[in-house]
């Protein structure tokens, strides 16, 4: 059965009109382009209730139809859960296509499964991208950034559609080709390793604000809204601030105050500090996230505990600490971007993904979930020194950082003295200071796995591997 069916062929089409999928559908009609979709549910036809007279939509329920009224090549985005659906979607369409037509996965995919997808499907004689795709509903809607990497041949055909839909920041597509392979995959999975640390940098500061100081959440709100005037403008903090004056429909109370102290995750913060374990990257501040949201589930155990050695205390605060604690925001902020542009230059040169860290910053500094104010200076920091290995190296940042310092000791451990769990802050300064720690105590740790396992340490004073008889 087709939907609205008429003997007009579609330029687009796209698989899965759930949330993201039923968006970039609209955004694409917006902007004139020839777009068709398919779901495997009824979705279609409810959005072709909703929007069809405003919009000029096609839909087809049967997936044959559907691939049937693409002009060639035929150009299908999938918008469909991450896993194993993709490998089905995938294996439905194949037959119905031909060498030289073009699948993108916008989902947010595990990029070593976009890395073999690409392969076999190079093999078949087709053309194949991953593309992170950032901004929620209303992103997908009116203007994401898109990461999209892989198959060059395929993104000049899709250029012109994705600069169109994408967010624009002074007038500059927030979309570019990010490079070969699983590379806009693995863009998007950092993207979200970043944006875990920020929300958990804002949830901890709304525990220290909360049980700390004993501020209302409106009081919390103001805080927020003025910080959001500030450097630390970003969406995050933007939508933050109005979760705290939201009213719950049922209750009548705020909304936030009834929802369960539990955060659920589908995996792309994980992939980030797994995969940079392998790399052997440090991401503390992020790693921090990822464990919170664990350490959120363990409800019961937390409740049991929290009776057994009691409640954090509140913080003894003088008149500058909001201020300070605005220090100590940006600060730990900057770990978490700090982090994750580390993170993307090591698998640059690891997965030969050839990353422009400037474009990739420029962007992100609208659409996504992480824009934020402070991602024109870490652009103009990659633009400035291309090759900048980490941002902690640029002479602006490292100023703002040394600015704010003391205020951040001084929030951090106020918080660790009242027992308030600041996980993510923590990280964040016990990154720094390793990092700017010139000698660290690892000749302890290299003394100790000799000594257990002969696995023998350098010296400083010779060339070569060394081993003690340390039980003599
Ligand atoms: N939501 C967000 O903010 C963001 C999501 N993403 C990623 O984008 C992808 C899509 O997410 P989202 O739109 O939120 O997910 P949704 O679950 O809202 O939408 C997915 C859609 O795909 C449909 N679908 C499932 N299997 C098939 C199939 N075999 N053939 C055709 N359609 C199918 C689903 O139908 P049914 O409901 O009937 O199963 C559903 O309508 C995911 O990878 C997600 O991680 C990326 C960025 C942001
Ligand atoms: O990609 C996204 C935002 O950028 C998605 O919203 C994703 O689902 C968020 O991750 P999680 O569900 O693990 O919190």
């Amino acid at each position: 059965m087709s939907i609205n069916n008429t003997e007009k062929s579609y330029n687009f089409g796209m698989i899965g009109l759930g949330t993201m999928g039923r968006n970039l559908l609209l955004n694409m009609a917006d902007h004139g382009f020839s777009v068709t979709g398919h779901d495997k549910s009824d979705k279609m036809l409810a959005l072709l209730e909703e929007e069809g007279k405003a919009h000029q939509l096609k839909g087809f329920a049967k997936v044959e139809d559907f691939v049937g009224s693409l002009t060639s090549p035929k150009t299908i985005i999938l918008l469909v859960p991450a896993g194993k659906i993709v490998d089905e979607v995938i294996a439905e369409i194949t037959p119905l296509l031909s060498k030289g037509d073009i699948i993108i996965d916008s989902g947010n995919s595990y990029y070593a499964d976009t890395t073999r997808r690409s392969v076999a499907l190079k093999e078949q004689g087709f053309h194949f991208f991953g593309m992170g795709i950032s901004g929620g509903e209303e992103g997908a809607r009116f203007g994401p950034s898109l990461m999209p990497g892989g198959d060059k041949d395929a993104y000049s055909v899709v250029k012109d559609l994705l600069e169109a839909v994408s967010a624009k920041v002074n007038g500059e597509p927030c979309v570019t080709y990010i490079g070969p392979g699983a590379s806009g995959h693995f863009v998007k999975m950092t993207h979200n390793g970043i944006e875990y640390a920020i929300m958990q940098l804002l949830a901890e500061t709304y525990d220290i604000l909360k049980n700390g100081l004993g501020y209302n959440n409106q009081q919390i709100q103001q805080v927020f809204e003025k910080w959001n005037n500030g450097r630390l403008k970003s969406f995050l903090m933007e939508i933050t601030k109005d979760v705290f004056l939201f009213k719950d429909e049922k209750t009548g109370n705020l909304l936030v105050d009834e929802i369960k102290d539990q955060a659920k995750s589908k995996g792309t913060g994980k992939w980030t500090s797994q995969i940079a374990m392998d790399v052997e990257i440090p991401l503390n501040t992020i790693d921090a996230s990822v464990a919170a949201r664990n350490l959120s589930k363990l409800k019961d155990l937390r409740v049991e505990l929290e009776g057994a050695f009691g409640k954090a205390a509140n913080i003894t605060q003088n008149e500058d600490f909001e201020a300070q604690l605005e220090e100590a925001f940006y600060f730990a902020m900057v770990s978490a971007y700090a982090q994750g542009m580390h993170l993307l230059w090591k698998a640059s040169e690891e997965y030969g993904y050839e990353l422009n860290m400037a474009e990739i910053a420029k962007i992100w500094r609208g659409g996504c979930i992480i824009r934020a104010e402070f991602l024109q200076d870490i652009y103009e920091a990659y633009q400035k020194q291309p090759s900048l290995q980490h941002l902690y190296q640029d002479a602006s940042i490292q100023q703002k950082l040394q600015k704010g310092l003391k205020d951040t000791r001084n929030v951090i451990a106020s918080a660790i003295s009242a027992g308030i769990a600041v996980p993510c802050y923590a990280a964040a300064i016990t990154y720094f200071d390793t990092l700017k720690t010139g000698r660290m105590p690892s000749n302890l740790i290299q003394a100790q796995r000799d000594y257990f396992g002969a696995h023998t340490f350098e010296r400083i004073d010779s060339e070569g591997v060394f081993h003690a008889e340390w039980s003599k």
